[in-house]
């Protein structure tokens, strides 16, 4: 539910971010409106964690501005800091204390007491499935309950923008799921977020707006579909009911074009191409090598890749299904 003719929560302009001489963000412009689930993917080193740190307040920006609700860190950052819920990699609560006394150590930070407190706690723990833990200390929990822990704490305050550090870390499909579903219940209410992952899959199952980072620089940005739109189709993936003889495997991989590659792990092939026609090629290459292939889809590109592809802009692009196999 994404409210666009509002102003915007989140407004960074132009901002960098440098360590010494290295240039860690470089000149990254961005708009979250209210509502809205943004996914800052990059790989690692790519300026994601600084990134959150300079909106969290924690570094200050080379240049550039950050505007939070239309406060600026250094103008008001009391106020600015009230804006904001921030759920850092690290678990950043007490795990000797119960779930309980977190939320009422946290809430008493925000000047939260009383009624109001005991509302809203009871609201987050009913929200984010706790009522069952509410007296056990928090190192007795698993990791995904902990991190939702964490979630709860830094919504007390109902802050304008949640911002998340790569929050499924570590936690099992389960737990990610459930994670992923609350954030998506909390967005459906309007609640802003601004989460980190380097996990592609993930980012477009669950945000309305991905942005890519590269070596500090935001090389793509918009929604899944708008993404998936950008990149050529040179990726495919299948499976396999049986897996191929070794030999058979070995030379088909001597056979196939230059710059392909073929990994297969489990009853899982990968097949990547430097263009749509190699794909064509590479797959036909495969089936007529005796590749029983089942369930073949064209995925995008994975992060790693996504560098190679901004390189070449002179490469062939190809829309979904478009797979040629006239090789011989
Ligand atoms: N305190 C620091 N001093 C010097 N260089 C730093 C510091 N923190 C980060 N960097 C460098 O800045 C760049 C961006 O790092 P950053 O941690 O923001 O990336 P990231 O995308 O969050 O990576 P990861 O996913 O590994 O956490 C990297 O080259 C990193 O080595």
């Amino acid at each position: 539910m994404v409210t666009r003719m509002m102003p915007p929560v989140l407004t960074l302009e132009s901002v960098s971010i440098r360590y010494g001489d290295r240039l860690a963000v470089d000149g990254l412009s961005l708009e979250l409106p209210r509502g809205e689930m943004f996914g800052l993917l990059g790989p690692n080193g790519s300026g994601k964690s600084s990134t959150l740190g300079a909106i969290a307040g924690c570094r200050i920006p080379s240049s550039g501005t950050i505007r939070l609700a239309g406060i600026a860190h250094s103008e008001q950052p009391t106020e600015y800091a009230r804006q904001l819920g921030f759920v850092p990699q690290e678990l950043a609560i007490y795990d000797e204390l119960t779930v309980k006394q977190n939320l009422r150590f946290f809430g008493d930070l925000f000047d939260l007491s009383g009624l109001e407190l005991r509302q809203r706690t009871d609201h987050l723990l009913d929200r984010l499935r706790l009522l069952d833990c509410l007296h056990r200390p928090v190192r007795h929990l698993s990791g995904g309950m902990q991190r939702r822990v964490n979630l709860a704490v830094a919504l007390l305050h109902q802050p304008a923008l949640l911002l998340l550090d790569e929050p499924t870390v570590a936690l099992d499909p389960e737990s990610r799921e459930c994670l992923f579903g609350i954030l998506a219940d909390l967005r459906n209410e309007g609640q802003t977020v601004l989460l980190t992952t380097h996990l592609l899959d993930e980012a477009e199952r669950w945000c309305d707006r991905i942005g890519i980072l590269q070596q500090g620089r935001l090389v793509a940005e918009g929604s899944p579909a708008q993404l998936a739109q950008q990149m050529p189709e040179r990726v495919l993936v299948a499976s396999l009911p049986e897996r191929p003889a070794p030999w058979v495997e070995k030379s088909v991989r001597h056979l196939l074009p230059a710059g392909s590659h073929l990994e297969i792990t489990g009853n899982r092939v990968r097949l990547v191409a430097e263009s749509s026609g190699d794909l064509g090629r590479a797959l036909a290459l495969l089936l007529k090598h005796g590749f029983a292939l089942d369930r073949i889809q064209s995925p995008g590109l994975s992060l790693e890749e996504w560098p190679a592809v901004r390189e070449r802009p002179a490469l062939e692009s190809a829309s979904a299904g478009e797979i040629v196999c006239d090789a011989a």
